[in-house]
């Protein structure tokens, strides 16, 4: 049957569309038409009044753990979670367990998500076991269907390894999908070095580890001609590293999470295990820096870092537990609450990171409500407040530091395919 979606804004950046209006999705999925006062026979009719009618977000830095860690996340689980936060489409990061480094777990990966609640896209391994000693066979995995080859969680130490690997995602027209960070100065630091650190009595990690890790990676994306994108960027320096190489022409994109607009390493006060992560949550200076960069461009996007956890792992010392929030189920409404609200981005401005500029620089498709594309639609209520509550999530773990935190922004459905 076919769907109209009466009466919402519709905004398509990538259109130039901002308007009241209703849109048509076909039988066989495809958005049919977008309009006034559209009607159809035989069509099931959902109220939009009131909402926004987006094209599908798409968030590319996901941690889905299949294969290995289902413990903290599953196939169903994980779309599901992205589905109840407005996204349509997500890509998995590759430190999984076997990390996903051949091409048969890019097709088990890819064989799982069929029917899922979001489409999975998926981003390779850079070495044989993560353990960047030897390269992956990136031409398989590329034939396999990933969207990119990367580093995240375990970032390349040596640089001519990264040089190598970063040649051949050139020739294999692949971003190189990086965490950026010289582990050699984090050593055994658990959060953000600074006043909340030595207050809490914990070993930082020096904002250097990322600052070294942007600045080198992206002299050897200039050095190779290989499209760099920087995962989570948490600091104003690197901030400012990346606008730098941009006017310079660097072929480099970079994302930010909301954690890094929303939270500071203050939320580790009273030893919040959900508040670990990497990189650490940092200072107002870096969130204002963070937001400058969204402004102006320099950050092409947001993703979520969405990082599952199981309770056993979070509930231990700082110290021993794992690195990483969850993300999928509260991003739409941190970003509302605190880049829309506030005036800092417009909705057609979100739109854009969250769903335009993700589809374009991973080449996926999506990111527009163009008539004859499939039907990937978020409708989110814009002005809703809610309370995040970590038990009613879909997400398998509980790892937020926003229980009981109020929100304005809220998914309301998504559309698939039309479905
Ligand atoms: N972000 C995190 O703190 N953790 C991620 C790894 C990563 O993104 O580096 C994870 O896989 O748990
Ligand atoms: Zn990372
Ligand atoms: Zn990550």
């Amino acid at each position: 049957m076919e769907k109209l979606l009466k009466g919402g804004r519709v905004i398509d950046p990538a259109n130039g569309r901002d308007e009241i209006a209703d849109l048509l999705v076909g039988d066989d999925g495809t958005i049919k038409a977008i309009g006034a006062n559209l009607t159809a026979a035989d069509t099931e009719v959902i109220d939009c009044a009131g909402y926004v009618v987006s094209p599908g977000l798409i968030d590319i830095h996901v941690h889905l753990r299949v294969p290995g860690q289902e413990y903290k996340e599953d196939m169903a689980t994980g779309t599901a979670a992205a589905k109840n936060g407005g996204f349509t489409a997500i890509a998995c990061q590759p430190n999984t367990s076997p990390p996903i480094d051949h091409s048969s777990i890019v097709k088990d990966i890819l064989a799982q998500a069929e029917g899922a609640d979001a489409r999975v896209y998926v981003v390779g391994a850079v070495s044989k076991g993560l353990k960047n000693e030897e390269l992956a066979e990136m031409s398989e995995l590329k034939d396999a269907g990933v969207i990119g080859i990367g580093d995240d969680a375990y970032p390349v130490y040596e640089s001519g390894f990264l040089r190598r690997a970063m040649e051949y995602c050139k020739m294999l027209d692949l971003p190189y999908v990086a965490h950026c960070e010289d582990k050699d100065i984090t050593t055994d630091g658990v959060m953000n070095e600074g006043y909340v650190s030595t207050v809490l009595g914990l070993k930082g990690i020096n904002r250097a580890a990322e600052n070294i890790g942007t600045a080198r990676n992206i002299i050897l994306a200039e050095t190779t001609g290989c499209h760099l994108h920087v995962l989570h960027v948490s600091t104003k320096e690197s901030v400012e590293i990346v606008r730098h190489a941009k006017s310079l022409g660097a072929p480099v994109t970079a994302e930010t999470c909301p954690q890094y607009f929303a939270l500071t390493d203050e939320a580790c006060y009273g030893y919040n295990t959900n508040a670990k992560m990497s990189p650490s949550l940092r200072t107002k200076e870096d969130q204002e820096a963070i937001v400058a960069g969204l402004i102006d461009g320099t950050l092409d996007l947001i993703a979520t870092d969405h990082a599952p956890h199981a309770p056993h792992e979070k509930e231990q010392e700082f110290a021993r537990a794992p690195f990483g929030m969850l993300g999928l189920e509260t991003s739409l409404g941190l970003v509302i609450t605190h880049l829309v609200k506030p005036g800092i981005l417009t909705l057609s401005q979100v739109i854009e990171k969250m769903s335009v500029a993700p589809a374009k620089i991973f080449k996926l498709p999506g990111g527009s409500l163009t008539i004859g594309a499939p039907a990937d639609i978020t409708i989110f209520d814009p002005d809703a407040e809610w309370t995040v509550d970590v038990n009613a999530f879909k997400s398998k773990s509980r790892n937020s530091v926003l229980h009981g935190v109020t929100l304005t922004g809220k998914p309301i459905a998504t559309l698939v395919g039309g479905r």
